[in-house]
């Protein structure tokens, strides 16, 4: 039986998912490894979540990683045979429009968006070096989390730098676009009505951003250039004046080494609350701190709604999604409390029992929960190359 293999490597955690092929793939089984460098664990997961293997993996890198999760497909599902591997890759600069297969060529470009993406390119092609050794013979295809912002109008893509810059690429890209890609089909095929109309979603995991989309297509997104702009996260500030920034290096004397650490690894609710990147503990926890770092989550998220609902000209419905989306109840509910003027009324009870619309039967503009699947998009697209 012929599968197709996802990777899905992040800064610290490697998601991997077994398909097989066929008119929809079919997911077979899940690995997850989080926390790789400081202390690994591995677990493998059947379609209905049940848990095949537990794992700790203790010290490594992706390499091992990939290798311990595949070491498990291999002793639940010895019969597949993997003919191609898809990578979620972050950065597709201004070219990649659509997923690629792998190529040495290709592969060198792809090397040129690490700056643009520290803290995510280098653990893509890690992956993708990685997954060429285990199979060499199964095709490697590339699907980029840009590419589906690539189709912006020109004022949602340019800053207002001298044009060469624009020429370089030095431009708003937009990510999460795998994310937004599954929300997209998921509302295709649910909600035909909303999906051809104006839908901002809202991807709210450790990296957080918003898509502002009309007919399934993006127009504009809260990320830019690169991953930091837009919402805090959890640990990366979201936007900031860039007078800050020059004040840091000329007045603090912070290297650019320095600054993007703090930007990428020291900010965001982590920095706000001093505490934790992880909302669970936020949401636990009673200090201000903690309170003054959720507040601001929020109030970033609702300005954000309010620039790309001007955007669309309107609004038909808002999606909440990502690890906080779809499990954060308060947060969903901080978030949509005074938004009456944007005809976002939530119902309480559904917010809290997991329904999928928690809007209010009156709300004008409906509010849904829907969970996000990058691999399946993954899958999907390599399927569809490979054929
Ligand atoms: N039940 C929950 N309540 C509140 N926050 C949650 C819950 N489950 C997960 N989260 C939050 O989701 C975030 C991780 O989101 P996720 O989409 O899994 O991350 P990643 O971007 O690494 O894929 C963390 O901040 C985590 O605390
Ligand atoms: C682009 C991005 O922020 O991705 P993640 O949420 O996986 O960190
Ligand atoms: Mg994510």
């Amino acid at each position: 039986m012929t599968h197709v293999l996802t990777l899905n490597a992040g800064s610290s955690s490697l998601k991997s998912g077994l398909f097989l092929t066929g008119d929809e793939p079919n997911l077979v089984a899940e690995g997850h490894v989080d926390r790789i460098g400081s202390g690994a664990r591995l677990r493998l997961s059947g379609p209905d979540g049940e848990t095949l293997v537990e794992r700790v993996l203790g010290a490594g890198d992706h390499e091992s990683a990939l290798k311990a999760a595949l070491a498990g497909f291999d002793a639940h599902f010895p019969d597949s045979e993997i003919t191609a591997v898809g990578h979620r890759v972050v950065h597709g600069g201004m070219d990649f429009a659509e997923p690629v297969e792998l190529s040495d060529a290709i592969l060198a470009r792809l090397e040129a968006f690490v700056p643009f993406a520290p803290l995510h390119q280098p653990h893509n092609l890690a992956g993708i070096a990685a997954a060429r050794n285990a199979f060499p013979d199964a095709r490697q295809i590339a699907c980029f989390d840009t590419a589906f912002h690539r189709n912006h109008p020109f004022v949602n893509d340019v800053f207002a730098l001298p044009r060469a810059y624009y020429d370089k690429g030095i431009r708003r890209y937009g990510f999460h676009g795998l994310s937004y890609d599954y929300i997209s089909s998921a509302l295709a095929r649910t909600n035909p009505a909303l999906h051809a109309g104006r839908v901002i979603v809202a991807h709210l995991g450790n990296g957080a951003s918003m898509c502002a989309m009309r007919a399934g297509k993006s127009v504009a997104s809260s990320m830019g250039f690169s991953a930091l702009d837009g919402l805090p996260m959890g640990t990366r500030s979201g936007q900031l004046d860039p007078g800050v920034l020059l004040y840091l290096l000329e007045s603090e004397g912070l290297s650019a080494q320095e600054i993007s650490d703090l930007l990428y690894r020291k900010s965001g609710l982590l920095g706000l609350s001093g505490l934790s990147s992880d909302m669970r503990t936020l949401l636990a926890s009673d200090s201000e701190r903690a309170r003054e770092a959720i507040d601001y989550f929020c109030f970033r998220i609702r300005r954000e709604l309010g620039g790309l609902a001007a955007a669309l000209e309107g609004l038909d419905a808002l999606v909440f999604t990502g690890g906080i989306g779809e499990n954060a109840a308060p947060i969903r509910a901080q978030v949509c409390r005074g938004l009456g003027w944007l005809g976002i009324e939530l119902d309480e009870d559904r917010n809290d029992s997991g329904e999928t619309v928690i809007s209010a039967n009156r709300s004008s503009t409906r509010v849904l929960v829907i969970p996000t699947d990058e691999e399946r998009v993954i899958a999907r697209a390599t399927a569809a190359l490979v054929a």
